[in-house]
């Protein structure tokens, strides 16, 4: 694989269910420690409202009947399928030169604690819009169901991008903090110098999630805060804020991943009861919702990172990059630490496209046969190869 160029499709659709983030990818592999990515196309394809309500039922297990399951995971692929052609067409490419396509799927339910099953534990996880469909429908391979591989050898089987982000960001001379904020908060701590075992990161918590949740209910038919002008408007009310604090997943200790199983519908019914009791304006909910994701980033550095590998960069990802006043908690928060907060598109890069251009090249050292995961980061007992390759028939 080395010295050679191939072209991969890598697709996302991520706990916020916006979605699906479709990017087009050149890889360059001149040797296994040197690995560059360009981003030929990109594209976001919202759900039909129709389909993403149906997907945030199967949130719930009491109605993700298996019917409902089994239906969802054939029409995602059709939907995964659809949104690979069209942006190969948007650069110019033929399916015929795409090597693989890398489809993280949608995560339905997330388990990566042990669970007690005839006197033995399991962990697992359920990403559905099935590989078979997309590869039949596309002509292309396709690897998808990335995480169970990871949870089969013991680990949490999240989060998986740092390994990209290893190949693609680490530097010798700066600790990086790659901070993603998408439905939840993740961030990869790359100090410098390291080699992929001493690459760590887990869930700092919410990202966007609580955000959406509480403009859904507050602010329809908005779904999200563009831009973060409500929050903008409001003030931070300190008793929700410590009430916020307090949950336990903060002080869990690491490896630790979370997801909408803790912060979510049931979550954001609680704030909307305390709000209408003590009678709070809704800025100041939204506001102190978008401080506590800032915070809890800046918590999870203090408490886990700073002592051992003190940062001079956070570089933010995902679609809270474009939330301005989440972003300027941030840097009011990392600033006295001498921690520079800067987004993918101050270096050049996009926020949207990174984890889908993650899944492309996750994709492609699956084909490769290559193990992608970083045991480290994961709690896995050993590399591995993830996820499953389904063929097209030609
Ligand atoms: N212009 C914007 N202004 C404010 N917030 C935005 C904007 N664009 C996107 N977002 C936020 O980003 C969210 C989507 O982020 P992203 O696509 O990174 O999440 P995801 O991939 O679904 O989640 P995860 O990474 O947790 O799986 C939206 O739901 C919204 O809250
Ligand atoms: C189970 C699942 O889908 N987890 C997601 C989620 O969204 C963010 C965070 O929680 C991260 O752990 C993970 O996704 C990214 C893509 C990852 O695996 O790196």
């Amino acid at each position: 694989m080395y010295g050679s160029k191939a072209y991969a499709v890598g697709l996302m659709s991520g706990t916020s269910v916006d979605g699906i983030d479709a990017a087009v990818i050149e890889i360059d592999a001149a040797s296994e420690q040197e690995v560059s990515v360009r981003l030929l196309a990109f594209e976001n394809t919202p759900f039909p409202d129709q389909t993403r309500n149906q997907i945030f039922e199967l949130f719930d297990p009491a109605k993700a009947t298996i019917d409902k399951v089994g239906m969802m995971n054939m029409w995602l692929g059709e939907l995964y399928a659809n949104a690979t052609y069209s942006v190969i067409a948007k650069c110019g490419l033929k399916p015929e030169q795409i090597s693989v396509v890398g489809s993280h799927g949608q995560t339905i339910y997330h388990a990566p604690w042990d669970q007690a099953i005839d006197g033995h534990t399991v962990r697992y996880t359920v990403q559905i819009g099935d590989g078979a469909v997309i590869a039949n429908r596309t002509g292309i391979p396709c690897v998808s169901d990335f995480r169970t591989a990871d949870m089969a050898v013991g680990g949490q089987g999240a989060p998986l991008v740092p390994f990209t982000e290893y190949l693609l960001y680490r530097s010798d001379k700066q600790t990086r903090l790659l901070q993603n904020i998408g439905g939840i908060g993740n961030v990869t701590v790359l100090p410098a110098g390291a080699s992929a075992e001493e690459v760590y990161a887990f869930d700092t918590g919410p990202g966007n999630m609580i955000i959406d949740a509480l403009i859904a209910q507050l602010y329809a038919p908005l779904a999200m805060d563009i831009g973060g002008q409500i929050a903008a408007k409001g003030q931070v009310i300190e008793e929700l804020l410590s009430w916020m604090q307090q949950d336990e997943y903060y002080a869990m200790p690491l490896p630790k991943s979370t997801g909408r199983e803790r912060f979510g519908t049931q979550y954001t019914e609680q704030i909307i009861a305390m709000m209408q009791n003590k009678q709070w304006r809704a800025e100041d909910v939204i506001a102190t919702a978008t401080y506590v994701t800032a915070w809890s980033i800046y918590d999870s550095y203090k408490r886990f990172i700073a002592q051992r590998n003190p940062a001079q960069q956070l570089l933010v990802g995902g679609g809270g990059s474009y939330n301005a006043t989440l972003i300027g908690y941030l840097k009011q928060l990392f600033s006295p630490l001498g921690v520079d907060v800067l987004t993918q598109e101050d270096i050049g890069g996009n926020s949207d496209a990174k984890e889908a251009v993650a899944f492309g090249l996750l994709g492609y050292y699956t084909l490769q046969q290559r193990p992608n995961n970083i045991p480290n980061v994961t709690g896995a007992s050993r590399p591995v190869i993830m996820g499953k390759l389904s063929w097209p028939t030609r």
